[in-house]
Order: structure tokens, then sequence, then C-alpha cells
């Protein structure tokens, strides 16, 4: 996969006159879990939906996997597991049939065994035949992660995976990306507003504020005291690092 599995250039995002993205430069190593860490608005979301492809980019330049051309992105886009926005899920199909919707979308046809596998892998196969409708917001989660492993990703990347789980659900999929991560030597992309939780897994993090990439440190950087990331990215903003 070579040393960088994704790497962004200044890259610029406008919204009108609104800039979101200012000459973002980002290099995630391969076989990393990287914490993008960022402020309500910071842009998190957006520099996903442009790796994704959902969105363009006003100025700049990306790699993923040293794909820089079109054609090649939207190949290797088929090798990363996105997590961005809760897929559309329909409410009156079951679990397994939300999944098996996925999967005709994607390859064509459905796959029972696969569908069944990430089910497992994400603890939701006791759950496969309750309806969409019936789904709690972390079980949701949970087929958002799901669907997003149907494909045996090269690369995660997850906006906001643990949002609406409860204590239990957020130990249960953090040993599970670290599980993918180092058995399985996925490349994890993930934010969340939850430092603390960021810090039991991350190796390596970006700070995003204000559009901008502040800062790249490897986890190794981070003081091991009791306000570690949390006070680091407080000096961080305060300019005191
Ligand atoms: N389609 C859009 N049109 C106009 N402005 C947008 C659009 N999408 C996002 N924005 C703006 O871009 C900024 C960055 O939003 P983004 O969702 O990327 O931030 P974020 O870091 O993911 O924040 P959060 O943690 O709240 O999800 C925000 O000010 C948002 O209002």
């Amino acid at each position: 996969m070579g040393d960088y599995a994704l790497t962004t250039s200044k890259l610029c995002k406008y919204y009108g006159q609104n800039q979101i993205l200012e000459n973002v430069t980002m290099s995630v190593p391969s076989k990393s879990i990287y914490g993008l860490v960022g402020e309500n608005g910071a842009g998190k979301t957006t520099l996903f939906r442009i790796l994704a492809g959902l969105s363009k980019p006003s100025s700049g330049t990306f790699s993923i996997m040293q794909s820089v051309s079109l054609q090649e992105l939207s190949e290797a886009r088929r090798r990363i597991g996105f997590m961005i926005e809760m897929p559309a899920l329909y409410p009156d199909m079951t679990v397994l049939q939300n999944i098996f919707v996925q999967q005709i979308q994607y390859n064509g046809h459905k796959d029972a065994s696969k569908a069944i596998s990430v089910l497992q892998i994400v603890g939701l196969d006791t759950q496969q035949n309750k309806k969409a409708r019936h789904l709690s917001l972390g079980m949701k989660q949970r087929l958002a992660l799901a669907i997003a492993l149907l494909n045996d990703p090269e690369i995660l990347i997850l906006d906001e995976p643990i949002n609406g789980l409860d204590p239990m659900g957020i130990v249960e999929i953090r040993e599970l990306l670290l599980s993918l991560n180092q058995t399985n030597g996925i490349t994890i992309v993930i934010s969340s507003h939850i430092l603390s939780e960021l810090e039991h897994i991350a190796t390596h993090y970006g700070f995003l504020h204000n559009g901008k990439l502040l800062r790249e440190v490897s986890s190794s950087s981070i003081p091991q005291s009791s306000d570690g990331l949390e006070g680091f990215y407080k000096d961080m903003l305060e300019g005191g690092k």
C-alpha cells in the first residue's frame, strides 16, 4: 500500500464565499489508526466527503493508496469502507435485508454468508430479523459499520462512529476497531468528539481547526497525563505548543 494510505495536498473547499477547508495537507500512514480531532464545524465531514467522492475539492489534490487520477480513485474507493452519513435504510426491511440491498447496489448480487459474517463482527447477528425502524441509534451505528465492512476494505473512514452508543457499546466498537487494525491490517481514519476515546486507539492524530490542519503527530507525542490528548489539544489551540 506504500507508506501512506491517504494523502491530501493543499486541499481547499469553498461553499459560496465560505472557505471550509484551507490548504489541508494531511498524510495518513498505512496501517495506522488516525484520529481526526476538530470542533463542530471544523471541516471533518467535508474532508471525508471529498475523499469519498461525494464532494469535489475547490482546489488541491489527494491520493488514496497512491491513486490520484479520477479513474484510479474510483477503483481505489472500492477498497475503502466509508461510514460518513447514516446509510439510507429501508425501515420496513430487516437488518439482513438492508445488508442485501447494499450488496446488490454495490456488487449486483447478494451474499448471505458475507452478510452474516459482518453482522457477527459488529454484534448484530442476533438482530438480523429486526426491522430497521425498530433499531436503536446505537444499533444503526453498528449496521452502518457492518455495511462499511462488506467489501473487506483496506481502509475504513469513520465519521463519529461511536455517536449514540452506550458505554458498553463504545468499548465493543473500540475493541472491534483495534482488532480490525491489528489483525486485518486495516488503516482506520476516525473522527470523534470524544477525545478520551480516540486516545484509547489512535496511533496518529491530525488536528483540524477552522478548516486548517494545525498539526499532525504520532500518539507518542501526547503526554500520558490525566488530561493527555485534551490538554495537548487545548494548549495547541491556545498557541502553547
Ligand atoms: N453543503 C454545504 N453547504 C454549505 N455549507 C456547508 C455544507 N456542508 C457543510 N457546510 C459548512 O461547512 C462547515 C464544516 O462542516 P463539517 O460538517 O465539515 O464540520 P465537522 O467538523 O464535520 O463538524 P461536526 O463535528 O459538527 O460534524 C460548517 O460551517 C458547515 O455549516
